[in-house]
C-alpha cells in the first residue's frame, strides 16, 4: 500500500501522528500542482507496541481525484510508519514555547517520580538551564550529601535551605527545576516556585516509585530509613505514607502529569512501558493547556 499510494500520489512529504488518535498527510506543493489531487484522509491510529519498543501506527488513506471529486476512492490501505517520539517532543516544544513566555517550569514530585530524568530532557528540548534543588543544597553545605545533612544538621536546617535555594531561583526565568520531594509542604516555597514559574506535578502510582527506588538503593534517600525490610518494602511503605500527608499539596499544581493517564492513552499495559521523553511530552502537553487556560481567563478578564 505504501508503494501505492506513493505511486498515485506521487511523493507524499511527510506523515505526521498526533497522540490523541489524530494525525495528517501532508503533500509536496509540487505534487499537488501536477497532479490536482484532493487528498481525502481518513486516518485510523490503533496504537501497537512491537517487541523492539518502536511503535508503528496503522493509517488508512483514501484519494479521490481533484477533478472528479466524486469519482471513487483511488487507493485505501494502510502505512507502517515509525514513532519517532524525539520529532514529537521537538514539535510540542515548540507550539508550547511561544505561551510559555519564559516562565521557569518546577518539577514537583515523591522521591523517584522522575524530576530529575524528564527535567533535564525538558530543559534540553527548550533550551532552558536545568537545576536540581537538592544539588544546590549540597553545594551549599560544602559539598555535603542530602543524607549527611539530614543526619548532621536535622530536617528543619534541610528545609531551610531548601527554601532559600528555591527563593534564589524564583527571580530567573527560563528553568528548569527539580524541587525535592518535600518542597511543597511549605506555603512560602509555592510563592517562590510560581512568582516566575509553572508547577508540575509528575504523579507516579507507588509501586512503580518504590520499584526504581529499590532498584537502586534507598541510603541515598534519609527518609526512606524509618522502616524495615527490603529496600522495595521500606519504600513503598514510607512513600504511602508521605503520599498521605502531602498530596493534597501536589495536588495545588499548575499542571499534572500522571503516567497512569498517559499508559492508558498510548495502550500500555504498565507505567514502567513509558519512556521518558513520553512523558517530557505530556508535561509539555498539560503545560500548554494551562497556560491557554490563563490565557482564556486574562482575555476574559477573569
Ligand atoms: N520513566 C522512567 N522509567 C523508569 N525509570 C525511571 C523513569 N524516570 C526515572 N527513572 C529512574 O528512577 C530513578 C529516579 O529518577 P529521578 O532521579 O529522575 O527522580 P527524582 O524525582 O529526581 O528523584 P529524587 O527526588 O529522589 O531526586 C532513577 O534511577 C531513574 O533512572
Ligand atoms: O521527599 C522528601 O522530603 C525528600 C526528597 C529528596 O528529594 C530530598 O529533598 C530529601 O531527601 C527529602
Amino acid at each position: 500500500m505504501e508503494a501505492g499510494v506513493a505511486c498515485k500520489l506521487n511523493y507524499p512529504t511527510w506523515i505526521r501522528f498526533g497522540r490523541k488518535s489524530t494525525g495528517s498527510l501532508r503533500f509536496d506543493r509540487i505534487a499537488k500542482q501536477e497532479h490536482k489531487t484532493r487528498v481525502v484522509v481518513s486516518a485510523h491510529f490503533p496504537v501497537q507496541t512491537s517487541s523492539n519498543r518502536h511503535r508503528s501506527v496503522s493509517l488508512e488513506v483514501s484519494c479521490s481525484s481533484y477533478t472528479n471529486f466524486s469519482a471513487s476512492t483511488m487507493e485505501t490501505g494502510s502505512i507502517h510508519a515509525p514513532y519517532d517520539e524525539a520529532l514529537m517532543l521537538k514539535n510540542k516544544s515548540l507550539e508550547v514555547e511561544p505561551y510559555l513566555n519564559g516562565h521557569s517550569i518546577y518539577l514537583v514530585g515523591l522521591m523517584g517520580s522522575g524530576k530529575t530524568t524528564v527535567g533535564k530532557i525538558l530543559s534540553h528540548v527548550l533550551g532552558y538551564s536545568f537545576c536540581d534543588s537538592d544539588t544546590l543544597i549540597e553545594q551549599e553545605v560544602n559539598g555535603m550529601s542530602v543524607a549527611e545533612i539530614f543526619k548532621l544538621h536535622g530536617e528543619s536546617f534541610f528545609r531551610k535551605k531548601e527554601t532559600e535555594v528555591l527563593q534564589r531561583l524564583s527571580s530567573k526565568k527560563q528553568l528548569v527545576v527539580s524541587t525535592g520531594g518535600g518542597a511543597v509542604v511549605l506555603d512560602v516555597n509555592w510563592d517562590y516556585m510560581q512568582k516566575k514559574g509553572i508547577v508540575v506535578w509528575l504523579d507516579v502510582p507507588l509501586e512503580a516509585l518504590a520499584q526504581r527506588i529499590a532498584a537502586v538503593g534507598t541510603h541515598s534517600r534519609p527518609l526512606l530509613h524509618y522502616e524495615d525490610g527490603d529496600p522495595y518494602t521500606k519504600a513503598l511503605k514510607r512513600l504511602s505514607y508521605l503520599l498521605e500527608q502531602r498530596g493534597k499539596n501536589y495536588a495545588k499544581a499548575n499542571a499534572r502529569v500522571s503516567l497512569e493517564e498517559i499508559a492508558g492513552k498510548l495502550g500500555y499495559r504498565d507505567v514502567s512501558d513509558l519512556t521518558p521523553t513520553e512523558i517530557a511530552i505530556e508535561a509539555l502537553e498539560q503545560i500548554e493547556v494551562y497556560l491557554k487556560e490563563e490565557d482564556g481567563m486574562a482575555i476574559a478578564g477573569l
